[in-house]
């Protein structure tokens, strides 16, 4: 898996990736990352990357043309892998990144991350270059670089030999459906709060009941969208209903 970044703030990238799982996977050459910045593609002593809207309107905008040549820069190296791009356009008016999503762009051999600064990028670009956009959701970021690493981090996170316990990346709960339950680690009593004490009955099945219990409760507290899509089995609607949500 490769991923490259176009982007005005490589930095940022190597800032986050070089951690954790995502360093450990780079470590064991589970994905390659490579950051193009627009500015290396300019003619003028300023390296001018941007410019005013036609228009009129706040802010400025990415010119299409030194995104167009780092996109091919990108391509020229790609297709010396025999690699096709795939390129994703992050934009507050993309559609919204899912597991789903995530699950499918994880089997593209090459992701071309392209991240917009200032209010977004001319639209002819976008027109001729990009194959999807993608947000991050109904909140106003800075730019698309965080959005980008979110992506990578969530597909870099599934790629075989990045989790040493590949259970708990599918024990995540967009793969069943639910959100995570409650986790307790020692001491047994903090601050005068004791760990539940069927956590420590060593009864699987009485864990297991109790873990899906509180993920249907979590669930139908912050995310009842999430219990309608999923459905719900008769045992798991009795122990919903005999535990109804009421925690904030
Ligand atoms: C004028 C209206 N704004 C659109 C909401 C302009 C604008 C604000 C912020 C940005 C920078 N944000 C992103 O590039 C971005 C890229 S993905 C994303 N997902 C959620 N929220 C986001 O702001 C983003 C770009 C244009």
């Amino acid at each position: 898996m490769r991923f490259d970044a176009i982007t005005l703030f490589p930095e940022m990238f190597d800032a986050v990736l070089d951690y954790g799982i995502t360093r450990r996977a780079l470590d064991r050459e589970l994905y390659r990352f490579k950051s193009w910045n627009p500015r290396d593609f300019t003619d003028d002593p300023h390296r001018t990357v941007d410019d005013r809207p036609y228009g009129g309107g706040p802010g400025m905008l990415m010119q299409a043309e030194p995104l167009d040549r780092a996109l091919n820069a990108v391509q020229q190296d790609l297709s010396s892998e025999n690699l096709a791009p795939w390129v994703v356009h992050f934009s507050p008016r993309g559609r919204p990144l899912t597991h789903q999503r995530v699950m499918e762009l994880k089997n593209k051999p090459a992701l071309v991350l392209l991240c917009g600064r200032y209010e977004g990028i001319d639209e002819r670009l976008l027109q001729r270059r990009v194959d999807e956009e993608l947000s991050l959701g109904d909140f106003v970021l800075s730019g698309g670089e965080l959005p980008a690493l979110a992506l990578m981090d969530a597909i870099i996170r599934l790629l075989p030999g990045a989790l040493n316990d590949a259970d708990s990346a599918l024990e995540d709960s967009f793969v069943n459906g639910l959100l995570d339950c409650p986790h307790y680690t020692r001491p047994e009593v903090w601050q005068g709060l004791a760990v539940p004490e069927v956590l420590k009955s060593g009864n699987h099945a009485a864990i297991a009941q109790w873990r899906l219990q509180q993920s249907l409760t979590i669930t139908a507290a912050h995310r009842p969208d999430l219990l309608a899509k999923r459905g719900l089995s008769k045992q798991e609607q009795e122990l919903l209903a005999a535990h109804p949500p009421g925690a904030p």
